[in-house]
């Protein structure tokens, strides 16, 4: 497995071994020990989520106050660009965001640490998205961040995007305002 570092430390973005022959190809798509000796930490998860969107849906930017979530993500079928933004104010990093394609065809997979909002905008017909939570679903706890707030200012496409988005996407908070990490 390639790790491949991004602008924020925590933040990796993984390409697991792909053994192709001439019926296709196997890959191992999660390997704890690998995994953890790849970010240097161990890590439990607790959730397997899988969500399938149409091109030009944008889901984020979210996080857990509480029970933050770290999330490992990857797409098995379309293209998506994957984007973490850090939440910790006591990171240096605090406010920054790092995006990376993450497509059935690279299948690369981006680790998400908590303390991060997460997103991704689908730049193919349609995306299916799989993803792996160390913490639960809890909906009390869950906040939006403004997936187009000037002061992050994460640059989702070469051209301006008028996405698909739900309600509370809509409604997201700017940092300024927005609940934050420690
Ligand atoms: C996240 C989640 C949702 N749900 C239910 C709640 C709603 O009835 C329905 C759709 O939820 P939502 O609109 O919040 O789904 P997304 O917009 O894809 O949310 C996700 O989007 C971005 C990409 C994230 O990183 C988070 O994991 C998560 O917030 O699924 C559950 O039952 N369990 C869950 O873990």
């Amino acid at each position: 497995m390639q790790v491949i570092p991004t602008a924020i430390p925590d933040v990796v973005v993984l390409e697991p071994e792909v053994y192709g022959d001439d019926r296709g190809f196997f890959s191992e798509s999660y390997n704890r020990n690998g995994f953890n000796a790849a970010i240097g930490r161990e890590v439990e998860f607790v959730q397997d989520n899988h969500s399938r969107s149409a091109r030009n849906v944008l889901r984020g930017l979210h996080y857990q106050i509480q029970q933050a979530q770290g999330k490992l993500v990857r797409v098995v079928t379309g293209d998506v660009l994957d984007v973490a933004v850090d939440l910790r104010r006591s990171s240096p990093t605090f406010g920054r965001w790092v995006s990376c394609r993450v497509s059935a065809d690279n299948k690369r997979q981006m680790w998400v640490p908590e303390g991060f909002a997460h997103g991704f905008y689908v730049l193919s017909e349609f995306a299916d998205f799989l993803y792996k939570t160390t913490n639960y679903y809890a909906p009390q706890h869950e906040r939006s961040l403004l997936w187009n707030d000037p002061e992050v200012g994460v640059v989702w496409s070469e051209e301006p995007i008028a996405p698909v988005l739900s309600r509370k996407d809509r409604e997201g908070k700017p940092l300024s305002v927005a609940e934050v990490y420690p």
